[in-house]
This record gives structure tokens, sequence and C-alpha cells, in this order.
């Protein structure tokens, strides 16, 4: 490198690969750490794998220790070389890592790293390789990957902070560990069985959306005020399904191309979530309408969303296109799950059938959700005071978040609890009643709910398609 000229050199090192590659006996396979814009499965396979042989096989070893998991997990280190044997035959693994001199592409999905393995094996194994030996790690590796199995979450923020480990990747996972099951959510006991007889039939039926010619994929739409159990309700969905969740901030990306980028890096079996999907973009008819009659218009404010992003040049087509456009086709089992506070000012073609396939209206407490509250808070099936607390939480319009902060309160001594949400409940029917004479639903309601949700009923609802019952809905 010292004495020849840099074209000189190159061209005299790929003389000498050559040269090696005639005369050698060996074979090298390459497998990269990307696979267009995916992180090869073959690639996590062969790390899941070899987590297992390199304790004993490598000698610079990297100590990994997932949280809550038992056991410590070595992974190769760069340039280090581990000899597997299967059955005898022998072949060596080395794990490479080479830094590319400039990045391609603008935004930080893209690794300023190239990492990959090498698999060298003698020529005369070159058949048992392919046919037993890959395999066999193949397999190996979806065994260790069920053994070791704990959900997770990704998330699409990060950028610069990201670890070494996922710098080259577009969402960055963390374990996923929340309580909530379909046990605890406070919900009406019909409502809570539709919902999950929907998800059950979803996850069996994959022959059946074959044959109708459709993505096995379904839209969930939750909708009703902050603290009625939007989020506890998608990690409840993912308990019961086992699914991953996939948390897409839409302010974070910037064009309808990143967004199909990171729509392709998700996984089979995962949930992909948009919450607040009216804060995050400019998505409804009535906004625009509402920016183009500003002037008539007495409160303009009202219309504006409320943490409009003019950097995100993602548009609805491209939300639409992500739901159920030709690129939403690539994998199967995936549910996307909207969140909206005020579904009023969402798009109607957002939220036509094949989009938004179930719309989840989740509201005030009702009587049958605070029994589910009472007995995860306070431990009881019954209680003398449950009578006048029935009659008080039909007219208070509260949500389960407040209830819970009221039971939580007082959680060894149910009584003193229940009273303390009687209390509560009288303050909150009281500001409902003074809210209510005369409101056209503009006013806050009480103890955080949204006074547009005040003419509706405590019930929380499910509809198949936008307030229509069975004649629309798809695929069933
Ligand atoms: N239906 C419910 N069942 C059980 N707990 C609930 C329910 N709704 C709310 N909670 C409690 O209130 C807290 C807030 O609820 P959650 O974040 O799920 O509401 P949200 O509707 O997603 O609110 P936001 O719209 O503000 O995001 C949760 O931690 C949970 O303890």
């Amino acid at each position: 490198k010292e004495y020849l000229p840099p074209e000189l050199y190159e061209q005299f090192t790929a003389l000498l690969r050559k040269l090696n590659k005639y005369f050698s006996s060996y074979i090298t396979i390459i497998i990269d750490e990307n696979e267009g814009m995916k992180v090869s499965e073959v690639y996590e396979s062969v790390q899941v794998y070899l987590s297992t042989r390199s304790s004993s096989a490598a000698s610079r070893l990297k100590l990994n220790k997932p949280k809550n998991a038992q056991e410590f997990t070595f992974t190769m280190d760069k340039k280090q070389q581990i000899v597997d044997e299967f059955y005898g035959l022998k072949v060596w693994w080395i794990l490479h890592s080479r830094e590319l001199k400039q990045q391609m592409f603008s935004w930080n999905s893209v690794s300023d790293e190239k990492r990959y393995f090498e698999l060298k094996f003698h020529k005369k194994d070159k058949t048992r390789v392919f046919d037993t030996y890959l395999p066999h790690v193949m397999a190996e590796a979806k065994i260790l990957e069920l053994k070791n199995r704990q959900r997770k979450i990704y998330t699409n923020k990060g950028g610069d902070s990201r670890s070494y480990e996922y710098r080259n990747r577009i969402w960055t996972p963390v374990v996923f560990e929340h309580p909530a099951t379909f046990e605890t959510l406070a919900l009406d006991p019909d409502l809570k069985d539709d919902i999950m007889q929907d998800l059950q039939k979803f996850s069996q039926r994959e022959t059946y959306y074959k044959k109708v010619g459709r993505a096995w994929k379904r839209g969930y739409l939750l909708y009703g005020p902050p603290g009625t159990g939007k989020s506890s309700m998608i990690a409840a969905i993912s308990n019961f399904l086992q699914y991953d969740i996939y948390d897409l901030e839409l302010t974070e990306v910037k064009s309808n191309t990143e967004l199909r980028k990171l729509l392709i890096a998700t996984t089979n079996k995962s949930i992909i979530v948009i919450e607040d999907i009216d804060c995050s973009l400019d998505l409804s008819d009535r906004k625009k309408k509402g920016k183009k009659e500003s002037k008539e218009d007495p409160n303009p404010a009202a219309a504006k969303p409320e943490n409009e992003t003019p950097e995100s040049n993602v548009t609805l087509s491209g939300v639409l296109n992500f739901t159920d456009g030709l690129w939403s086709c690539c994998g199967s089992e995936r549910i996307i799950i909207f969140t909206t506070n005020h579904i009023d000012r969402l798009d109607s073609a957002l939220l036509r059938s094949g989009r938004m396939d179930k719309h989840i209206h989740l509201s005030f407490c009702g009587f049958s959700a605070l029994r589910v509250l009472a007995r995860n808070y306070l431990g009881i099936e019954d209680h003398p005071l449950f009578e006048e607390v029935e009659i008080l939480i039909e007219e208070a319009k509260i949500t389960p978040a407040d209830v819970s902060e009221e039971l939580m309160r007082s959680s060894e001594d149910p009584t003193a609890a229940l009273q303390n949400l009687i209390a509560a409940l009288r303050r909150a029917k009281e500001k409902a009643a003074l809210v209510l004479p005369g409101s056209d639903g503009g006013v806050e309601g009480n103890l955080g709910a949204e006074a547009e949700e005040l003419g509706s009923t405590a019930e929380n609802s499910v509809t198949d398609l936008k307030g229509e019952k069975a004649p629309n809905v798809p695929v069933e």
C-alpha cells in the first residue's frame, strides 16, 4: 500500500484474489446484513444460531443479557472466527464489518457501515453445506428464536442516538412488557367478546384470505376521548395475539417514499399503530376547507390540527397507500390500528371499508366496565355501595382513566375507595349538568372528558365500517 499508487494496488489485490480463488480448495459465501431495504432474515438467523456456538468457539465475544432473560448470550465481535462442526463437516464463520465512505441517502435508515458474515467450507462439502448444514442452521435458529422470544415494540424515532446494533435499521426495537390484557381492560363485555372473536378469527384465516384474493391484514380504528383505553387496548391486542408492535410516529416520516420503506421493513405477525392520526398530519377534507374559508371562519383555530408538521411531506394518499395500496401486501398477518380522539376530523377515504374494517368507539366508563376496574384495583366482585355507583356513573360521564385514579388512591380500603369515587362522580355529574344545557359541544367536559362526547351514550360500541352493521362487512 505504501509503495503502489491506489489504482495499481486495487488491481494487484484483485488479481491476488482471483489467483487465490483459482488455486483454493475452499468456497466462501457472503451473507449481507441488509437485503435491499430490509434486514436479511438469513443474516438474523445466522446471528442467532452462532450465539449458541460463540461462547466455546470464538476468542473475542460480545456479552449481552436481554432484559428479563434468564441467561447471558454471546455474539461474535467483528473479525472473529468461529469453527463449527456438523456430523464431520467443518465450516468457518467470520463476521466482517466495512465502513462505507459516504452516505448514499439523506435519511437516517442508511448505514454508514456494512456488516456481513462469511461462511467458508471445503469444495468437496458444497452439497452437504447447501442441502443439510444451512437448512439445519435456519431450523435451529427458528427454535432458539421461539424459545427466547420476547415481544418487541418498534419505533421509527431515534436518529443519531441509536446504538451501534440498530444504527443500520429504520425501526428501533425495545422489549415490550405492557401488562394490559383483555381481562384487565374495562370494557362493555359484549364489545370485548366481539373484538376478541374478531382477532381470533383473523389470526386463523390465512387460507380464507388467500382464497378470496385479499391481503391478510385488518384495519382497526379506535376512537374516543383521552383516557378511555385506546393505548391499553393496543397492548391487550398485542398480548392476546402475541404480535409485535410497530409504533409509527408519522411526524418523523419525511416523505411517502420513506413511509413505504418503513412499511416494507415491518415483519409479519405485527400490529402497526398510528396514534392520534388527526394530530400527526393534515388529513381531513374539513381542515383543508377550514384553511380556505379561514376568512369567514370566526374561530379558525378550531379547525387546525394540534401539531401541524409542515416539514413532513407525507400525504393522505401516502397513508392510504400505506394501509391498502400494492405495497401494503408485502408481508402478511398484520393489523393496522389508527387511534384518534376526534373521528370527525378524519377524511372519509381513510374510514372506508377495506381500510379500517372495524371502528371501535371507546367511551366513558359504564357500570360493567367499573366492575372490571373494581376487581382489578380493589379485588372485589360486589359491594353495597355499587348500587349508588351504578346510578351515578351512567350520568356522570367519567373516563376509565379517572375511575382508575380514584380507586387507586385507597386500594387497600374498598369502602373508602368507593366513597371517593362516589364523591368524584357527583362532582362530575354537577359539572356535566352545568355544561350540557345549550352546549354546542365546544366546551371542555368534566375530568378530562371531551365535551363533544357528552351527548353520546356511556357505552362503548363497535361497528364494522362506519356506522353500518353487517351488510358491508368485508371478507366475512
Ligand atoms: N378501558 C380501560 N380499562 C382499563 N384501564 C383503563 C381503561 N381506559 C383507561 N385506563 C387506564 O387509564 C390509563 C390511560 O389509558 P390509555 O392511555 O389507554 O387511554 P387512551 O384512550 O389511549 O388515552 P389518550 O387518547 O390520551 O392516549 C391507562 O394506564 C389505564 O390504566
